[in-house]
């Protein structure tokens, strides 16, 4: 877990006036988040706009305590009571971004209880069509969802084991709706995973406290990332803000831990009489999705095929990724044709998929080394650690969730606010074969590759200067594997997007990622019809390089920008914005 700074920035001890004062002064937005406004580009709904950077500071130097740290108060404190809790009749697990019955961390520990009592488990969801208007899950995302849903409640069946589900319109009646729930079914103890995003987080330090009052025990569990957030410190006892020497210590952590890559038992069967007794949860219906994140039947049946839902399908996907690719990931991972990476992305971000799991078993496949052997899978493995670093990251700095970028003096950069270049983008259609080509995919397939992510998002903010948040909203809005910290991280965080932690700016070329990393332009030709008659090299720039008059007649438009110009214009803006 996160430390607590007991002194200021300047080693000065903290002072109960000051946190006060301090607090009141902090409620101020930032002066950006009115143009944003202005220019139509409402960040996100529900939320008050970016976050100033004196309150993000106060989070920084421990003024403010930390989401992670209000709910390790709530257990702290409500922890004798919950001890002295007996079984109950029945045990819930509540489901939430863990989608599945194999290395369930929570969902074992419910299991254990039920069965040492000779009592049942319950499983339970509760989708709220609010949260998923608050966080802009994309319609792909709730429609996968449900599917999983699905497939989880006939495997708990086999078990004997109900999933009840219910739709609660508000947000803020789940807590209630929960403690209602264990009353009715005579539960004393509940189970849950953490979710570390900044409302999951606020939403279970109150249900703890509420459920304490309640003589109800919630006994959540760390389970959604390999090394628990917070678990990984610098010499100066800080989180990393850095991946590679973050990585260098994940890996030591493992190998000092390996407990941590155990994997939990998939849970046993109920008690024979579970049917007769719990037998009007067993015939619940899949919710449906809400009115504004449903998907076509044609967009339906597309990626019922493109991405089978549940955990067998991951478990297979992965195998067989292991087995076909995973020697040679490292070679070919960024070749982006998106046939030499695991598209596991959706099963993790639904839970179908534990990340434990896949390490555990590229380290298998990896003759039982994280580290060493076969550079493909040691390369996989990594890939699969940043997601764990990026959750880190969100654990240590909530900020992030406020519209800001990981740095807060970075946000005094000067962004653009042009929705046609804007809709451009979206539309796929800025005369830049390798970012249309993208761009298409990700509205086709609702999947883009990790290659095109960066170059369509340092397209967007350092060749449009168009403003991050915009992107990284469009992307949730988008992506079958939306997933907060790692989007965040990909936008707000890495070097894609000239919000970047290192003192220098990358700005990506787009046409010398189109020719390194799509060199015979299959990619270009699947996604970008209007230049699959165009041969060779031209593909990647159609009008520079003598096929012009066939982009032309097939509609497809010339640059909408100079590359090397916005280069420069780019690297003004952040030089001037840090200089502030
Ligand atoms: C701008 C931007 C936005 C992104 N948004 C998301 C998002 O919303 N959800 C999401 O899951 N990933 C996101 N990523 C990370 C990455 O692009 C995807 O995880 C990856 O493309 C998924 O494809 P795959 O499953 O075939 O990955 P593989 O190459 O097979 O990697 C295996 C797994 O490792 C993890 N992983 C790989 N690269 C990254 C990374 N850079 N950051 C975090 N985790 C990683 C993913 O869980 C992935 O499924 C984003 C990256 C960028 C640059």
């Amino acid at each position: 877990m996160p430390k607590r700074k007991t002194s200021d920035a300047d080693g000065k001890p903290q002072n109960a006036q000051i946190n006060k004062r301090s607090r009141s002064d902090l409620r101020e937005p930032h002066p950006n988040a009115k143009q944003t406004e202005d220019f139509g580009i409402v960040l996100r709904e529900f939320y008050p706009p970016e976050m100033s950077n004196e309150r993000c500071q106060a989070y920084n130097d421990g003024i403010l305590e930390r989401p992670i740290e209000l709910l390790e108060a709530a257990c702290r404190d409500t922890s004798d009571k919950r001890r002295a809790i007996g079984p109950g009749k029945t045990v819930v697990h509540w489901f939430k971004s863990d989608l599945r019955l194999h290395d369930n961390r929570a969902l074992h520990a419910a299991s254990q209880l039920a069965r040492d009592h000779q009592i049942p488990l319950i499983g339970l969801y509760i989708l709220s069509p609010e949260d998923w208007a608050a966080h802009l899950t994309s319609p792909a995302r709730v429609d996968f969802t449900l599917r999983t849903l699905k497939r989880l409640q006939t495997d708990l069946a086999e078990l004997d084991i109900p999933l009840y589900m219910e739709t609660q319109e508000k947000r803020k009646a789940i807590p209630g709706r929960i403690v209602e729930l264990c009353q009715q079914w005579e539960a004393k103890h509940i189970y849950a995973n953490i979710e570390y995003e900044v409302d999951e987080l606020r939403r279970e330090a109150k249900l703890v406290r509420l459920c304490a009052a309640k003589e109800i025990d919630l006994a959540l569990s760390h389970d959604t990332c390999v090394v628990t957030p917070g678990a990984l410190s610098s010499q100066q006892n800080k989180q990393y803000a850095v991946y590679t020497p973050w990585f260098r210590s994940w890996l030591a952590f493992l190998k000092e831990n390996p407990d941590y890559l155990e994997l939990s038992e998939e849970p046993g069967s109920n008690p024979g009489d579970a049917r007769k007794k719990l037998s009007g949860l067993f015939d619940c219906k899949i919710p449906t999705a809400p009115s504004n994140k449903q998907l076509s039947e044609e967009e339906k049946k597309r990626f019922e095929i493109m991405y089978p839902a549940g955990e067998h399908e991951a478990s297979q996907r992965l195998d067989k990724f292991l087995e076909e690719k995973g020697r040679e990931y490292d070679k070919m991972r960024s070749i982006v044709s998106g046939k030499h990476t695991s598209i596991l992305s959706p099963y993790f971000a639904s839970g179908a998929l534990s990340a434990r799991t896949a390490v555990v078993t590229a380290k298998r496949a990896n003759r039982n080394f994280l580290d060493r052997d076969n550079s493909g899978y040691i390369s996989w493995i990594s890939e699969v650690a940043w997601r764990d670093f990026y959750k880190h990251v969100l654990v240590n700095w909530p900020f992030i969730c406020m519209n800001k970028c990981f740095k807060p003096d970075h946000t005094n950069i000067e962004w653009e606010y042009n929705l046609d270049q804007f809709q451009a983008w979206c539309d796929g259609k800025t005369g830049f074969p390798i970012v249309d080509a993208a761009m298409r995919q990700l509205k086709h397939s609702a999947w883009m590759h990790n290659r095109t992510r960066m170059v369509v998002s340092s397209f967007l903010t350092k060749d449009l200067l168009l403003d991050w948040r915009r992107g990284e909203r469009y992307f949730m809005e988008h992506l079958i594997d939306g997933d907060f910290a790692s989007n965040h991280g990909g936008w707000g965080f890495g070097s894609s997007t000239g919000v970047d932690p290192q003192p220098y700016f990358r700005v990506f070329n787009p046409l010398r990622q189109s020719e390194r990393f799509d060199p015979d332009g299959e990619y270009i030709r699947h996604w970008v019809p209007e230049l699959r008659e165009i041969k060779d090299k031209a593909i990647h720039e159609p009008y520079k390089r003598g096929a012009g008059s066939i982009a032309k007649k097939n509609g497809y438009p010339e640059p909408i920008v100079e590359h090397s110009e916005m280069r420069n214009q780019a690297l003004e803006r952040f030089k001037r914005a840090l200089q502030r």
